[in-house]
């Protein structure tokens, strides 16, 4: 190749866009300067006070089932009565339970403070009919985002209430709680009408004006009517969930956004995050998470205001989206966010920063390919794995010397650490970060790989790249050189854009001799898609092998198996061409031989072989 061409930003590209792994490298935590933002996320905790039958455990049901898409449990202050001593349960009557001391506060502390640290608890069952605590059966409550703690008097105890973020008072007329109670302790709790009266008379109201009432003033917020109120447990729902979205991070950077965290969301980091998963499915739900930041991203861009005449004629006020607009995407990862942008904004102009490490002095080279109004343009500058923030910093300077203002670029991301976002957000506080998940900590065991790989991917770290040292003169540079598999491997395409339809396939193979291999010697299978495309193929001279084939979706991925005594397979080169769209008749195509012709059905989903073009 010539000097010039090599050293042009194209082939640099080009190059670049081979197989990458990207990483968050290992920091431990006593490393970070960051300790005290990486600590995991604290779980939110909400206290619900009230008197007795006010409607504290509705409230905390309609809270439960509106926070359906977080973890939540519910912790009652009520499980945490001390069971009575034998004297005590011979006069039943004469025990205060509306009382502070009631209740085992040291083991309720215990209790909530072990969930908040991420841990779960055993939590014991109280028996309202025998007054006491289960001996032998506990309830397991998990570490979860939101706990609720639920009782007549957990505002009493300034320890308990510091625990809690949020308070909440539920405030309910005296004599509906009391109808309340009496059918509740009748039925349920199979007490007769006058000791349940005899005992709030004695105990329950007294506690309430001694104890329970003087607590509200703790209260973030009173909810009157309880379960009725169903507009206060709303607006209450809407700030939990704006806390719970909020990472720590965004409330230091406001410019950082961390789309809203759902059990849908969670679920596929979970996936995308076990070393077991399959790569289309990495390359699915990576894609699927990608898609939602990428939307999320482009709502953060400006718009305006714009009427449309509706069908039916009436005047419809929306806003029109912001048209000057390009992708960036920082080679190599961020190229696999590129899918992503396209399938949101149609026809989006994509540029690329490629930031190159130039030896171990830390120096960085830079080449870039951007549309040369990109000054006039809101950037969406893409990255999936925001690390220690050092490349980004690098891309963004490039941008702002390109005339991009720094508050026009949004730099959007999958998984950001928080030294990555210290970094970026520092040094350019107009910018924009979005995110869809902000780890918590790097450890010394942690390593994301989120990123879809760019363009071609290749399975295997058992494979041996060969130089044919001795070629035969005028032997084209592409059969100098082979990959050796000594396992099963396999290479993925990402077929971007077109996806679906005809693709060809072709495959080339020189068999030299080099170190220990004599490829001639190599015995195996090729694979493409599940497709058999050669059976127990040997190559002793070159060969050159062409396949139609059909690829459903965006991921071809070609499969070389050893074979026998071999124990090798190899390639030269693997070129991948796409066939216009109906190149294949999918019904009634003919193969005309001299019996008269057979018809196959379904062509295209089969895959074909092409008569050899050259076959050496
Ligand atoms: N808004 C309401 N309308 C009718 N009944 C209610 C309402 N809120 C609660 N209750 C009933 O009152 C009783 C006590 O309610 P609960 O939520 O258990 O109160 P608490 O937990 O404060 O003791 C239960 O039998 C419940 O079904
Ligand atoms: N063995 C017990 C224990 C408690 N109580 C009453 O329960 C009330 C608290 O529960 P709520 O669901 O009403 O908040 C409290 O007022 C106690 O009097 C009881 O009757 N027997």
């Amino acid at each position: 190749m010539p000097l010039e061409k090599k050293n042009s930003i194209d082939y640099v590209m080009e190059t670049a866009s081979g197989p990458h792994f990207s990483g968050l490298h290992s920091l431990t935590a006593a490393a970070s300067p960051f300790s005290d933002v990486n600590a995991p996320n604290q779980p939110f905790v909400i206290g619900v006070s009230g008197g007795t039958a006010s409607g504290k455990t509705t409230v905390c049901d309609m809270i439960i089932q509106q926070l359906h898409d977080h973890r939540v449990v519910l912790v009652n202050q009520d499980s945490f009565y001390r069971g009575l001593t034998a004297e005590e349960s011979k006069c039943v009557h004469k025990y205060n339970f509306d009382h502070p001391d009631a209740f085992d506060t040291e083991q309720l502390l215990d209790c909530v403070l072990t969930l908040k640290s991420g841990q779960s608890v055993q939590v014991p069952i109280y028996d309202f009919k025998h007054h006491q605590r289960s001996s032998d059966s506990f309830r397991q409550v998990n570490a979860s985002d939101v706990i609720i703690l639920e009782g007549i008097l957990v505002f009493h105890d300034q320890r308990v209430r510091n625990l809690m973020n949020m308070k909440i008072f539920v405030d309910t007329d005296a004599d509906l709680r009391l109808s309340r109670r009496i059918r509740r302790d009748t039925v349920e709790r199979g007490r007769d009408v006058s000791s349940v009266l005899e005992q709030y008379a004695k105990f329950v109201k007294p506690a309430f004006d001694d104890f329970i009432l003087p607590s509200k003033k703790y209260a973030d917020v009173i909810i009157p009517r309880g379960g009725d109120n169903h507009v206060a447990i709303d607006l209450i729902v809407q700030h939990i969930q704006t806390k719970l979205g909020q990472h720590d991070l965004c409330k230091i950077y406001p410019n950082t956004y961390v789309i809203q965290s759902t059990f849908q969301i969670r679920g596929m980091h979970t996936l995308i995050r076990d070393k077991e998963i399959s790569k289309h499915d990495f390359a699915f739900y990576s894609d699927r998470l990608i898609r939602l930041v990428v939307e999320h991203g482009l709502g953060r861009l400006p718009f305006t205001e714009k009427q449309v005449i509706t069908p039916t004629g009436s005047i419809y006020t929306g806003v029109d989206f912001c048209k000057k607009l390009c992708g960036v995407s920082i080679v190599r990862s961020g190229e696999s966010m590129e899918n992503a942008l396209r399938a949101c904004c149609k026809g989006i102009k994509i540029g690329k920063i490629l930031i190159h490490r130039d030896g171990d002095d830390g120096r960085k080279l830079i080449y870039e390919k951007l549309p040369k109004d990109i000054s006039e343009r809101h950037v969406l500058l893409l990255d999936p794995v925001l690390a220690t923030g050092n490349s980004a910093n690098h891309a963004i300077e490039l941008l702002i010397q390109k005339g991009v203002p720094e508050s026009h670029i949004i730099f959007l991301n999958l998984i950001s650490a928080p030294e990555g976002i210290h970094c970026v957000c520092k040094r350019f506080p107009s910018l924009k970060i979005v995110t869809s998940e902000i780890d918590a900590a790097l450890n010394g065991e942690f390593r994301v790989i989120p990123v879809k790989p760019s363009s071609i991917f290749l399975s295997t770290e058992q494979f041996v790249s060969l130089t044919d040292k001795n070629p035969s003169s005028g032997s084209p540079i592409l059969y100098r050189t082979a990959r050796v598999f000594t396992a099963v491997s396999s290479y993925e395409l990402y077929i971007k854009r077109n996806g679906t339809g005809t693709h060809l396939v072709r495959l080339h193979f020189s068999p030299f001799k080099a170190q220990n291999f004599n490829l001639a010697s190599a015995k195996f299978d090729v694979l493409a898609n599940g497709f058999l495309l050669l059976r127990g193929f040997s190559a002793y001279n070159l060969v050159l092998k062409e396949f139609l084939l059909r690829v459903d979706g965006e991921v071809l991925e070609i499969m070389f198996s050893p074979l026998g005594n071999s124990g090798f397979a190899f390639v030269c080169a693997i070129e991948v061409f796409s066939a216009p769209k109906d190149f294949i008749i999918d019904d009634g195509a003919r193969l005309i031989n001299d019996d008269g012709f057979l018809v196959f059905e379904s062509a295209a989903k089969k895959a074909a072989t092409t008569l050899p073009l050259r076959e050496f």
